[in-house]
């Protein structure tokens, strides 16, 4: 397949455009019919990023192989691989794409200072290079635009869906409060349920790091709904050192064990006064227990009327007791997310999420074929036993068989497995 004359990655995909263009399908072609998202060229490797969704499942398999057929036929392409668009989506209820980390921070009770810590660490993380995104869960009294400093209205883009506010330290910002501007919504409760799952899987977040989940009070429809639904990563606690707050945090804290979210830490948070202030909440009552089965045990965040301020403090130089507090958050916060974010999915894994069964697995032999004795790596939905099980078949035709086999649960974003092969010749390509 390849050409006597180099020929760049961008020649390549050119001509590989050209061909796509004379395939045939639904009275079209799949550029014509808006079926390829992308067609992306590297060291004589095609990626094609394909929209099924149109597409029944039987098109679904021809159209792959006839992208892949195109791309082969190709001068200057060494291989090709076919992969579903939006497929890093996570597989939930309430599926949010364009986000790496979803963080939820709660509590049952209300004013602890859950939108005051929400905003503070959302803009210590951005501080430190993140992408960060906010998503304020409280439809009748949103709050966190004030303190983040994001001004609406949220825009809707061409797809109709909601495009988040960015703020002028890069923060990207969802709330109804961005939307109705007049007040609080008077939504009724079967609605809130649709209204969160609007602006928060529908938002269109462009490639965030970490989102931070401001959840409202209570255990109502919102808060349901997310710790439910939405592929939290992990969960904050915050709480105010009085017995009625503590009893609070344990129920938020039994919600999200219920719902298989991992807590992160009570934030024990306005616990004594920074020097000339005065709390309210000088008790010592925490939720020890609740604290002592998170992931870490965090710093109480003092009263500090610093953190009340929509400015831009710099936590990475912080000033007062808050901010020395929020920095210490902040790397709790950036240590679970680089530990606990599951196993790290290698640059080079195949994505085969959304794609046809069969394609699956004839793209996973194939790369094998390329591949010859190095490792290969795919991430897939569904039983990768199955695929495991289609591999060792096609290994043993050619008389090698798999050498490795790993396994990785990536929770809502489906499994990474890892395969390598030893003895005999290269695996035919199934193309
Ligand atoms: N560490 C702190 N130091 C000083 N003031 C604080 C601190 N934390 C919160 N506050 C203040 O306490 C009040 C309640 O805080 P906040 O709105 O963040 O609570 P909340 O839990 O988000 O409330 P709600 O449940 O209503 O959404 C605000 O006036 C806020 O400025």
């Amino acid at each position: 397949m390849t050409d006597e004359t180099p020929r760049t990655d961008e020649e390549i995909r050119r001509a590989v455009v050209d061909r796509v263009r004379e395939v045939e399908i639904m009275g079209g072609d799949p550029i014509g019919e808006q079926l390829i998202e992308d067609v992306d060229v590297a060291d004589g490797i095609v990626t094609f990023t394909v929209d099924f969704e149109p597409v029944g499942r039987v098109l679904a398999d021809r159209l792959t192989d006839q992208l892949r057929g195109a791309g082969l036929a190709t001068d200057g392409v060494v291989h090709v691989r076919v992969e579903a668009a939006g497929s890093d989506a996570p597989e939930t209820g309430l599926p949010v794409s364009g986000v790496d980390s979803i963080i939820a921070v709660g509590s049952a009770k209300g004013g602890v200072g859950k939108t005051t810590i929400t905003a503070a660490l959302a803009r210590a993380l951005a501080e430190d290079g993140l992408d960060v995104g906010v998503f304020d869960a409280n439809v009748y009294a949103p709050d966190a635009p004030d303190l983040l400093e994001a001004e609406g209205p949220v825009a809707t883009s061409p797809t109709g869906k909601p495009m988040p506010v960015e703020t002028d330290d890069g923060i990207q910002v969802v709330s109804i409060e961005l939307i109705a501007e007049d007040g609080p919504v008077a939504w009724r409760g079967a609605m809130v349920h649709d209204v969160v799952k609007d602006l928060l899987g529908n938002a269109a977040w462009d490639d965030r790091d970490v989102l931070l989940v401001d959840l409202p009070p209570g255990i109502g429809d919102a808060v349901y709904t997310i710790v439910q639904q939405a592929p939290l990563d992990g969960g904050l606690l915050v709480s105010t050192p009085t017995d009625e707050c503590v009893r609070a945090t344990r129920r938020t804290a039994a919600l999200y064990s219920a719902n298989d979210v991992p807590s992160i830490g009570v934030v024990p948070n306005m616990v004594g006064a920074a020097e000339g202030e005065s709390t309210p909440f000088d008790g010592d009552a925490l939720a020890e227990d609740v604290a002592e089965a998170a992931y870490a045990e965090i710093d109480h965040v003092p009263f500090d009327p610093a953190l009340r301020e929509p400015t831009t403090r710099s936590f990475a130089d912080p000033v007062t007791d808050g901010e020395r507090a929020i920095d210490a958050l902040r790397e709790t916060v950036l240590e679970f997310v680089e530990t606990e974010g599951g196993p790290a999915v290698p640059e080079d894994a195949v994505d085969l999420r959304g794609l046809p069964p069969e394609s699956c697995q004839r793209q996973v032999v194939t790369e094998f074929g390329v591949a010859d004795e190095e490792p290969v790596s795919v991430v897939l939905r569904g039983d990768p036993d199955d695929l495991v099980d289609v591999v060792d078949e096609s290994l043993a035709r050619d008389g090698r068989s798999l050498e490795r086999t790993d396994v990785d649960d990536l929770g809502y974003d489906g499994w990474l497995v890892e395969l390598e092969a030893a003895g005999g010749s290269t695996v035919e390509s199934a193309t």
